[in-house]
């Protein structure tokens, strides 16, 4: 991993650079729904995939790839092992874990997992903005009536009411948090970008959230989490802009998106990304 470049965009090129460069390995223990997407997205993006549920594989999959992603989408009850095993695995090898917690408050085993990810946490969180708020309650990062409350599992909140969420969860892990919606978030402990782009269409396919976290693992395979994270939000907002001059619907949406993002080199990401500073 080479120093980061100062301005954002050119952190941005650079970490598309070394993705293209070295194809890093981010193995995931992803959901059933979307597992197809999450490994072409991560090949598109330039890195290699490798999807497992036992314990025993992931542990061998973290030992080997350069970062590792879980998603909560459709737990089994293999996960409650192989997802706290891992992640303490990549803890003591401090190699970057990405989380997206799907679904967070449904049912136990869900918070039994993300209570136990409390010991050993994500470098990066990738989450809509209700997802964002339930964690930040959930790991108690939160103060006043903002702690407080029920939160379903839908994106019922605007991106901007996860900023405090976002950034108090980053700070508790000293890494990023990326939030996604029509305009992303993405917070380390000082800083706040929003990324604009994308495609209302985004939200009519199964998987482009899961598929970011995907491919923010592969960006934290050769940068810093908040470099990965803000790499991965801008390659899937300019690859959504893009996808949806060519598509007749979510279907053809999905390939077209899947194109882009393999299409889009690591100078026309940087050129297109529309990145703006909310605060540090
Ligand atoms: N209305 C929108 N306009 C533009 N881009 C959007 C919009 N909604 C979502 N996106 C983009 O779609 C991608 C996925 O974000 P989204 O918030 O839909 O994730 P999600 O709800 O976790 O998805 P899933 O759970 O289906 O994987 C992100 O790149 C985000 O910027
Ligand atoms: C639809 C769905 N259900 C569980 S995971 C998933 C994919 C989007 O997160
Ligand atoms: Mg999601």
């Amino acid at each position: 991993m080479s120093e980061a470049p100062a301005t954002l965009h050119a952190r941005i090129s650079q970490a598309a650079r070394e993705v293209r460069a070295t194809c890093p390995l981010a193995g995931s223990i992803t959901n059933a729904v979307t597992v197809n997407l999450v490994a072409n997205a991560q090949l598109a993006a330039g890195g290699s995939a490798a999807m497992v549920y036992l314990a025993d594989e992931a542990l061998a999959l973290t030992q080997v790839g350069g970062a590792f992603y879980v998603n909560l989408g459709t737990l089994l009850p293999c996960h409650a092992q192989s997802i706290p095993a891992a992640a303490r695995a990549l803890r003591d090898l401090a190699r970057p874990l990405v989380l997206d917690p799907v679904g967070i408050g449904l049912g136990e085993l869900r918070g039994q997992i993300l209570d136990e990810l409390r010991d050993a946490p994500p470098a990066i969180v990738r989450c809509n903005a209700s997802e964002a708020i339930a964690l930040a309650r959930q790991w108690g990062l939160l103060e006043g009536d903002e702690a407080q409350g029920p939160r379903g599992v839908d994106a019922q909140d605007a991106v901007d009411d996860a900023r405090a969420a976002a950034q108090a969860i980053a700070r508790f892990i000293d890494g990023a948090v990326a939030v996604s919606g029509e305009t992303d978030l993405v917070a380390s402990a000082d800083r706040v970008v929003e990324v604009e782009g994308g495609s209302p269409l985004m939200t009519k396919v199964t998987g482009m959230g899961c598929s970011l976290g995907g491919v923010a693992a592969v960006y934290a395979a050769v940068t810093d989490p908040f470099t990965a994270a803000l790499a991965a939000a801008a390659h899937y907002k300019v690859a959504g802009t893009r996808a949806q001059r060519d598509c007749a619907g979510p279907a053809s949406f999905q390939l077209a998106f899947v194109d882009a993002l393999h299409a889009i080199g690591p100078d026309e990401l940087a050129a297109e990304a529309v990145l703006r500073e909310r605060g540090r």
